[in-house]
């Protein structure tokens, strides 16, 4: 049985952490995203930005030498990373001194044998928050070992599907016309185990309500968003936010949920500025701060408590 509750800017308000005066950028965190292959260097600079945008201290960017003069004029903050020095960190081996607070992995990856490869290195040797996004979702799918190493990752995991990605992840499991977002969320949950955010119109965030992995579900609806996010790479963009709070020490419950309510904030932030029709990607990476300052500095004094809708 599925529990709802509502994610709003209230809730949001409390999960985000305050900065002490003396932060420097290493509190901040570091968010690795893999992103980007030939042809889609735009997805790695959206979701990398998403993550700058939202506060992480240091993304780092594993892409395609290719797309580096791309990603190191669009995001100058950014590092970018060759796949050889991430394989040698997650084996142990090398000199990378960086330890990454979270990985994120997918946008614009493509299902290459190669990309398949750096999944299955992650899936088996990182044992941190893994955000798995579009291609990492489309190479689950179709690869039963990865879906068998993604059901027993190490670390909590957190899949970012559409309605189309999540039939592709669930082939497995009777889904007909009838069955509801909220029942697609749930079988996500409890095929993967880990935390399912089932994108579109009032997106859902779910999870097991136990730690012991078993019984009911809870699915969080987000407040947020509007049609003019009906766009793409409107996905890459939060796969960048929601790497960025869980890089930030936000549990990673918390900064999916968090992540999806600042991601619509800073949609509805560009529709009001460009209306529905025009709104591009981004233009919600360029709201990302402004829907963050807002919540952060909102008044709920005296407000009630009214996150549970059900
Ligand atoms: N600038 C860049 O580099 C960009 C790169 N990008 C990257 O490209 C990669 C592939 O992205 P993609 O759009 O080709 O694949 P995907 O989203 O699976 O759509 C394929 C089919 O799935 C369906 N479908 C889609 N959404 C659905 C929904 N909500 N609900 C239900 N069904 C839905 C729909 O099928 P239809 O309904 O049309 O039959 C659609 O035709 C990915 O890695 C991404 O990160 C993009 O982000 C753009 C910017
Ligand atoms: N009608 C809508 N209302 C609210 N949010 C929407 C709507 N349509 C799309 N979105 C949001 O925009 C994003 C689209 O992501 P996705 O479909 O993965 O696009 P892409 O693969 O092009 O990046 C999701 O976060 C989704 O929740």
């Amino acid at each position: 049985m599925t529990e709802n509750y509502e994610i709003t800017k209230k809730t949001v308000h409390k999960l985000l952490p305050r900065r002490s005066p003396y932060i420097h950028k290493g509190d901040c965190g570091r968010a690795l995203i893999l992103a980007g292959a030939s042809g889609m260097a735009g997805a790695a600079v959206l979701a990398v930005r998403a993550s700058m945008r939202s506060g992480a201290g240091l993304t780092y960017i594993c892409t395609p030498k290719a797309n580096y003069q791309v990603l190191q004029t669009a995001a100058p903050e950014a590092i970018c990373v060759d796949w050889d020095r991430v394989a040698d960190k997650l084996a142990g081996r090398g000199n990378d001194p960086w330890n990454y607070d979270v990985i994120a992995f997918g946008p614009g990856m493509g299902v290459s044998a190669s990309a398949r490869r750096m999944l299955k290195a992650i899936l088996l040797s990182y044992d941190g928050p893994l955000v798995i996004d579009a291609d990492g979702l489309n190479l689950l799918a179709r690869e039963p070992e990865l879906t068998g190493f993604a059901q027993n990752y190490s670390g909590e995991l957190i899949l970012t599907p559409h309605v189309g990605e999540a039939k592709r992840l669930l082939e497995d499991v009777n889904l007909d016309q009838t069955t509801s977002r909220e029942e697609m969320a749930e079988a996500l949950v409890r095929k993967f185990r880990g935390i399912a955010i089932l994108k579109g119109a009032g997106t859902l965030v779910a999870r097991y309500s136990s730690a012991l992995k078993t019984g009911a579900v809870t699915a969080w609806r987000n407040t947020s968003g509007n049609p003019g996010m009906a766009t793409g790479g409107a996905g890459d963009v939060l796969t960048g936010v929601i790497a960025a709070l869980t890089a930030q020490g936000l549990s990673p419950w918390d900064a999916a949920r968090a992540g999806v309510l600042i991601h619509g904030a800073a949609g509805d932030l560009a529709a009001d500025d460009k209306g529905e029709y025009g709104l591009i990607a981004s233009d919600i990476v360029e709201e990302l701060p402004y829907a963050i300052d807002e919540i952060i500095n909102m008044d709920v004094t005296g407000d009630e408590d009214e996150e549970r809708k059900s």
